[in-house]
């Protein structure tokens, strides 16, 4: 049985194109694991199939050996899977830190308990949790800003806090360092190595060639919804053919 995540011969398909066709991918605890390629390859499908928000035609989705295949994104969240949007979603009405609290209140099935009526146990966890991803993302500065409030940088780093604060075993992050300044890409990095220090297995879709290289241990090449590379990061990226079909010159 392998930890972390896994996905078996992935097939999705629409209409006649075939946007992901039999890809295997492994997203181990402790590792980042980024999967690049250029535009329209299925890598937005394949993380699809993998948080839940659609279901592969094919092929097998596992999370730490258990078959999540046919489970509703909701299900895999409560199983420890969390996601980012490569369009941002927040809540815009609600607070920074009120948006943080709705990721651990996921963590401790606070909703259900809420629909049932029965009083939300452990609030002080989900108050530390909340202050935890407030303080990793540097975002105490702005808690009681409206969402709707902040620039594009500060939003993407207000979602990943969300995502942090459900204590997943599992983060899926589409594009995570689109929009960051300088320093918030900084930020982004150090926490990302300091969450797979931890134990927690991480992907990343992303187009920023120069943070995958500083980040990924392991890189996946997607061309045409097929696997064309996969190994360590260094090796992977420093092979012409991959910038080939990376887009680069
Ligand atoms: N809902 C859909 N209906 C029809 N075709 C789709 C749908 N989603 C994706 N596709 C098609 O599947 C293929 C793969 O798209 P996908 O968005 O997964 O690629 P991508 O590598 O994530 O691209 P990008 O980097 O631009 O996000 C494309 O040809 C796309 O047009």
């Amino acid at each position: 049985m392998s930890a972390g995540l896994t996905a078996r011969g992935v097939v999705r398909g629409f209409g006649g194109i075939r946007a992901v066709d039999g890809v295997d991918l492994a997203v181990p605890p402790g590792r980042i694991t980024a999967l690049v390629g250029p535009n329209g390859v299925g890598k937005s499908t394949l993380f699809d199939c993998l948080a839940g928000a659609t279901r592969p035609d094919a092929g097998r989705v596992l999370l730490a050996g258990r078959d999540i295949t046919a489970l509703p994104d909701h299900a895999r969240a409560r199983l420890g899977l969390a996601r980012t949007f490569q369009q941002v979603a927040v809540f815009p009405g609600l607070t920074v830190e009120q948006n943080v609290r709705v990721g651990a209140e996921q963590r401790r099935g606070g909703t259900a308990r809420a629909l049932l009526g029965l009083p939300a146990p452990g609030r002080a966890a989900a108050r530390a949790a909340t202050d935890r991803a407030l303080r990793l993302l540097d975002l105490d500065p702005v808690r009681d800003w409206p969402a709707d409030r902040l620039p594009p940088g500060t939003l993407r780093l207000l979602e990943l806090a969300r995502a942090l604060a459900a204590a997943p075993r599992v983060l899926l992050l589409d594009e995570p360092g689109a929009g960051l300044d300088l320093a918030q890409t900084a930020r982004l990095a150090a926490v990302l190595r300091a969450l797979t220090a931890e134990g927690m297995a991480l992907l990343l879709v992303e187009h920023d060639v120069e943070l995958v290289a500083r980040l990924a241990d392991t890189v996946y090449v997607m061309a045409a919804g097929r696997m064309v590379a996969r190994g360590p990061a260094r090796e992977v990226l420093a092979d012409r053919r991959v910038a080939a079909a990376w887009g680069e010159p």
